[in-house]
């Protein structure tokens, strides 16, 4: 067969017959998947092969899970029905199977081509695939790709190792249909291929234009007779002076950030910004990167703890795609302000640009906004990303001159082997780090696309007078970025609630500030700044509710 006839013959497919594929086929198909280019000359393609019934059996099992899940997500009733006739899977019936991995730990060394994504390691398994599927077409044999599984979870079925990462699982073998010279799903009348490949010619550039950013010109200094007047009043309501405890910190806190002696709570908002971090491919957490894309739709869907929080206390919820390392549809209820799938690296290299600090305090700056002028003055602080409890620890520890090992915790809950491998890479990477030593290229090189956009989105709810929420280690990382540039950004922060995440009870005390709660949570997402939330409108109810000693007519003491 010539080139031109192989590649209209090659179909997914779907439909076997159950002879078996011969070795040599296999090899040879192989042999073609190894003379795929691969990135930097990493070879970093791997290959097992399923012939065992009871694995491929499990593996459907796995299939058939997110199929459901996937049809439950058909809101279209015809198009349900049509859905559910299709065969999009032979993964028991084909006398084959073969899982296609790449192994990540060839980026624990430096790896041409890597700078700018790793996601290069997996295009070049793509390309192998391709070979394979060619080469198998040309023998007159054929290949199904299952995407319907969670890869997370095929992984731990087939005990991959830990470096290993699964791309896909595919059916081998004779095809039993050649579906009319047609991909199937377009002769199942599912969609139909477009008739020429879309070109079109870029003729200039755009170049970037960053403004840098503006740190915060803050109106006059809190009123002092304000402050004065406010704690006349606390202590004169019918109370043994101080017996309200941090209440009256903070009803005093907030009278001063609100400027008023009856300060109120006005649409509460709760902003959790989400972003991915390269360092996450080095396994420094206890759960795969795509947790935190996940997480994202299951904040849309409602699901996550911060949901059931925010909806408890009535705090309006806005979630931010900083920079997953996902492509969400343009019409998810999210607000989008990729900064990339993701940041690099910061093992050997840096995690993002100056430039790209600056538009994420920007973007920050401008999510603020939005929420301002929606009438609301007290703004929660949440994150959703995987790994960066490493970004916040190197963060923490370079900006406050702390050794790492004290900033470093479990995270999502490493432990032993796990925990000593992240303690080592962390090391590693400050070692590593030969750049300048202010903020800007701390920033810079060690990153957080979600923590840096936290940090502009504090500075600005300072410039706007607001009450900030804070919640644990993470969140305080990003406040401590924000506090860097704009110190008095501390008065109109609430340190909600002490993390069980090792470097947070010292970051807080670096700081010098007092959490509200300890409740031994150790998840982030805001959750510590919505559970502290009555707290706040108990602050307020006993400084506007309260009598006084003179109105109540309650003696003072002598
Ligand atoms: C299901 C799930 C939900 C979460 N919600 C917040 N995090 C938290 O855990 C992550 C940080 O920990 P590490 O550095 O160990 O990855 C962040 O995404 C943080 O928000 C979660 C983590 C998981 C797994
Ligand atoms: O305190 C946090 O913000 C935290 C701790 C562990 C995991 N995720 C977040």
């Amino acid at each position: 067969m010539q080139l031109e006839e192989i590649l209209a013959a090659r179909r997914d497919t779907r439909h076997f017959t159950d002879e078996v594929v011969p070795d040599e086929v296999l090899e040879r198909a192989l042999r073609a998947g190894h003379m795929a280019p691969s990135v930097g000359l990493t070879d970093a393609t791997r290959y097992y092969v399923v012939k065992s019934k009871e694995v491929k059996q499990e593996i459907k099992k796995l299939f058939q899970k997110y199929n459901r899940k996937a049809a439950d997500q058909i809101e279209d009733e015809a198009q349900k029905t049509a859905y559910a006739v299709l065969k999009l899977e032979a993964i028991v019936d084909a006398p084959l199977g073969l899982v296609v991995c790449y192994d990540r730990s060839v980026l624990n060394s430096f790896t041409i081509g890597t700078v700018a994504s790793n996601d290069t390691i997996r295009f070049s398994a793509v390309c192998a695939v391709q070979n394979i599927w060619l080469s198998l077409t040309e023998q007159g044999y054929s290949m199904g790709w299952v995407s319907i599984l969670d890869y997370y979870e095929f992984k731990n079925l087939l005990g991959l190792p830990e470096d290993i990462e699964p791309l896909s699982y595919f059916c081998v073998g004779k095809p039993a249909t050649d579906y009319d010279k047609q991909p199937m799903l377009q002769q199942q009348g599912w969609k139909q291929k477009s008739a020429a490949p879309s070109v079109m010619e870029v003729e200039k550039v755009h170049l970037p234009v960053t403004p840098a950013f503006e740190p915060p010109h803050l109106h006059a200094p809190q009123n002092e007779l304000l402050a004065e007047r406010l704690q006349y009043i606390i202590d004169h309501k019918t109370k043994p002076t101080g017996a309200l405890g941090v209440l009256e910190d903070l009803a005093l806190q907030i009278g001063k950030v609100f400027n008023t002696t009856a300060p109120e709570v006005k649409h509460p908002h709760l902003v959790v910004f989400a972003a991915d971090h390269g360092i996450a491919q080095h396994g420094v957490s206890a759960y795969p990167q795509e947790v935190t894309s996940q997480m994202v739709k299951n904040f849309i869907e409602g699901g996550a703890a911060i949901n059931a929080f925010c909806q408890q206390h009535h705090i309006t919820l806005s979630i931010v795609d900083a920079g997953v390392n996902y492509d969400f549809p343009p019409n998810l209820p999210i607000l989008h302000h990729k900064m990339g799938r993701g940041t690099h690296s910061f093992l050997h290299g840096p995690a993002m640009t100056r430039n790209q600090v600056h538009t994420c305090l920007q973007k920050g700056s401008e999510v603020t906004t939005s929420i301002y002028q929606t009438g609301c003055n007290t703004i929660g602080f949440g994150e959703m990303g995987i790994g960066n409890t490493s970004t916040a620890a190197v963060l923490m520890s370079l900006l406050c001159h702390i050794p790492i090992e004290q900033c470093i915790g479990k995270g999502t809950g490493v432990v032993k082997e796990k925990l000593e491998k992240k303690q080592q890479l962390l090391k590693q990477a400050i070692e590593n780090y030969q750049g300048e030593q202010d903020s800007f290229a701390i920033l810079a090189h060690f990153g957080g696309f979600e923590i840096l956009q936290m940090a502009g989105a504090m500075l600005q709810a300072k410039r706007k007078d607001m009450l900030l929420l804070i919640d644990g280690f993470i969140s305080s990382v990003a406040f401590l970025c924000a506090y860097k540039i704009e110190p008095k950004v501390k008065e109109n922060a609430v340190f909600c609630h002490q993390s069980d995440e090792a470097g947070h009870r010292l970051l807080l005390q670096t700081l010098g500030v007092n959490p509200l709660l300890q409740l031994g949570m150790r998840l982030g997402e805001g959750t510590g700044c919505a559970v502290a939330f009555p707290l706040l409108k108990s602050a307020t109810a006993f400084l506007n509710e309260m009598a006084s000693f003179e109105r109540a007519g309650v003696s003072n003491k002598a």
